[in-house]
């Protein structure tokens, strides 16, 4: 079950408040963004502290109202509907969870199935569902209570309380900024695979490029008083950013992010050469390959990328303080050997097959064609 969002030109702006000199000033949170985020996709929000993201995410579910403009779900003006009933069809997870402490596990999961007036028996089968879902069994945490688990298990806790009653619309307002790095990886993979299952339209925000790229089927990018500067699917806005502020803000790191969004194709192997009669059997041609770590085409690039760096095999895709696109430039092996599904060697690939793999990824997304919100009619 999903939902369409619509934001039509929504503005807030937050009362003023007297100053020492008297003079007033109202904060403009968001001046009129535009956006629509179609049923069953996840549109990651992104942007620098104090740009409007939370103001926007929050005026999806009313939690705040907007000053002027509409937000539509599947079409109807939610300025119409009741705000409490609203608020329990829309999940909303936040960064500290807002768990009830002196509540369970199984309890907190419980509180809209409640407040909707579920049967024991089925806010009891769902409650075991989601929260094995997120991967916390009901009979190993049901009955604790948030302080008895870790940061990561009360963040997953608030997944699984937003999932509880299958809602069509999802909102996360950095839901892991309060875990390490190497919990907040794990649980972004985590949850992407939860949000493939359910299909709800998501909305999520996150001051982390990285986390936008990985999670965002497409990517909004705002500035300062809510300002859409470009909305695209990740691959396009780190290889074409729209504005100025865009490219600042996406950095350096462009190309490194862009590997795992971007696929080993047959177009960039170096073949092995022609099979046959008198050329040389497969294992032959194998042979030339033997002991070179292997990717499958098809795979992502940052797996190629991780065995050419660092000579230790595929499946890593470049972290933190990886090195640089200088593929091949440390001790690695050169090239790796490159197999079809079953497992039959193609070809190899090296440094510069990566950097042509990347740019035609890059090639093949669409660029903004007339600056910001480009990302509707790339649909
Ligand atoms: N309740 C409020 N009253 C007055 N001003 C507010 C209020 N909430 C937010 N603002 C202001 O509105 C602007 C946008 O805030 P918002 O929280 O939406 O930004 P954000 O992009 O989510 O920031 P962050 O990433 O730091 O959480 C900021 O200037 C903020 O100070």
């Amino acid at each position: 079950m999903s939902a369409r969002i619509e934001l039509d030109a929504v503005r807030k702006a937050y009362p003023a408040r007297r100053s020492r000199g008297g003079a007033r000033a109202e904060t403009v949170a968001v001046e009129s963004l535009s956006l629509v985020v179609e049923p069953g996709e996840m549109l990651a929000l992104v942007g620098p502290s104090g740009c409007g993201k939370s103001t926007t995410l929050r005026m999806v579910n009313r939690l705040v109202e907007p000053s002027s403009g509409r937000v539509l779900l599947d079409g109807v003006d939610t300025a119409t509907l009741d705000p409490v009933r609203l608020r329990r069809g829309i999940g909303y997870v936040i960064q500290d969870v807002g768990l009830l402490p002196h509540r369970t596990v199984a309890a907190n999961v419980a509180t809209v199935p409640r407040l909707l007036g579920w049967d024991r028996r089925r806010t009891s089968e769902r409650v075991g569902a989601v929260l094995e879902l997120v991967g916390l069994p009901v009979g190993a945490y049901g009955r604790r209570f948030p302080h008895e688990l870790s940061g990561g298990e009360r963040q997953r806790v608030g997944v699984a309380r937003a999932l509880a009653t299958d809602p069509p619309v999802l909102l996360l307002d950095e839901p892991f900024g309060a875990v390490d790095p190497e919990l907040r990886r794990r649980l972004q993979a985590e949850l992407a695979g939860i949000l493939a299952e359910i299909g709800s339209t998501v909305v999520l925000v996150t001051h982390d490029i990285d986390e936008a790229v990985r999670l965002g089927d497409r990517v909004a990018v705002l500035s300062r008083g809510g300002r859409l500067e470009q909305v695209a699917e990740p691959l396009a806005v780190l290889a074409h950013p729209a504005t100025a502020r865009v490219r600042d803000f996406v950095g350096d790191g462009a190309s490194l992010r862009m590997l795992p969004l971007a696929r080993v194709e047959r177009a960039d192997v170096t073949s092995l050469g022609p099979a046959g009669p008198g050329i040389g059997a497969a294992d032959d041609r194998a042979e030339g390959v033997a002991g070179l770590p292997s990717v499958v085409l098809g795979a992502p690039l940052s797996e190629a990328f991780a065995a050419l760096a660092d000579g230790v095999g595929a499946g890593r895709p470049p972290g933190p303080g990886a090195p640089s696109t200088r593929a091949g430039a440390g001790a690695g092996p050169g090239r790796v050997a490159v197999t079809d599904a079953a497992g039959a060697v193609v070809g190899t690939l090296d440094a510069d097959g990566v950097l042509a793999a990347l740019r035609r990824a890059a090639d093949a997304v669409s660029r903004p064609a007339s600056g910001a919100n480009e990302g509707r009619a790339d649909r």
